[in-house]
């Protein structure tokens, strides 16, 4: 059992998060913010190729199916990939709050092994918002959406402006994603203020 640290739990004067009134549609599939992440890519051949769902409110639900490229010990995924699938399905309620955040802060809590071939149901939802700091919390389980929990997790992300990619990626990467329409359309699907 987990207790989760002093910098994940929201200071007294937090706010509720609000679900943007641009948000997709409960049920809507959100599809990928960036087709070479390596959580929700379709263009990463190794990547999770998470899928996810708007839920009501500021929640997601999120599938990955862990394949033998995930493995860490023999016929089980790996921690951090599992890890991975948590922070993806957490990064993805950006598409709610209409904000670019990145994960600040991750704890994770690995209740039972996950093999080879088991699909992962995730579920996340934002708790709390202060200013730029956006606190969110994160389940996975297996055998169904509603089977035992496998693995949680609560994450602090940081709001960021688009800058905050130009100015730290790698130059080609950015330079191909500025070139790109879709790309361009998928980031600003995230910010309020484009
Ligand atoms: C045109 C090209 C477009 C290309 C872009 C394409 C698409 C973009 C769209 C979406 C992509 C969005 C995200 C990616 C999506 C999914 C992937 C899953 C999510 C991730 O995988 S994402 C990668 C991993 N992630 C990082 O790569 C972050 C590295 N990091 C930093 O870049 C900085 O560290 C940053 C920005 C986090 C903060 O820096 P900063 O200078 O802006 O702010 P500062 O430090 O002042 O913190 C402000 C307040 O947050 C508190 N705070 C900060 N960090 C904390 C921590 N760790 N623990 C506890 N509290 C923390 C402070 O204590 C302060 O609190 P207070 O206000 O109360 O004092």
């Amino acid at each position: 059992m987990s207790g989760t640290s002093a910098s994940l739990q929201p200071p007294a004067d937090a706010a509720k998060p609000v679900r943007h009134p641009d948000a997709p549609a409960p049920g809507e599939l959100l599809g990928a913010h960036y087709g070479q992440c390596f959580g929700c890519g379709g263009e990463q051949p190794h990547g999770l190729h998470l899928a996810a769902r708007a839920g009501e409110g500021v929640s997601i639900t999120a599938e990955f199916t862990v394949r033998p490229e995930h493995q860490g010990a023999p016929g089980l995924a790996h921690g951090g990939i599992l890890a991975t699938a948590l922070d993806e399905t957490l990064g993805s309620l950006n598409w709610l709050l209409r904000t670019i955040a990145v994960t600040g802060r991750l704890e994770t809590d690995f209740v039972r092994p996950v093999p080879v071939g088991t699909t992962l149901h995730l579920e996340a939802e934002v708790t709390a918002v202060a200013g730029r700091k956006i606190y969110s919390t994160a389940t996975g389980r297996v055998g169904g959406p509603d089977g035992p929990v496998a693995v949680r997790a609560d994450a602090l992300f940081i709001e960021v402006k688009v800058e905050h990619f130009v100015n730290h990626g790698r130059e080609e990467e950015i330079q191909a994603a500025m070139s790109d329409p879709d790309q361009l359309r998928r980031a600003r699907a995230f910010e309020v203020n484009p």
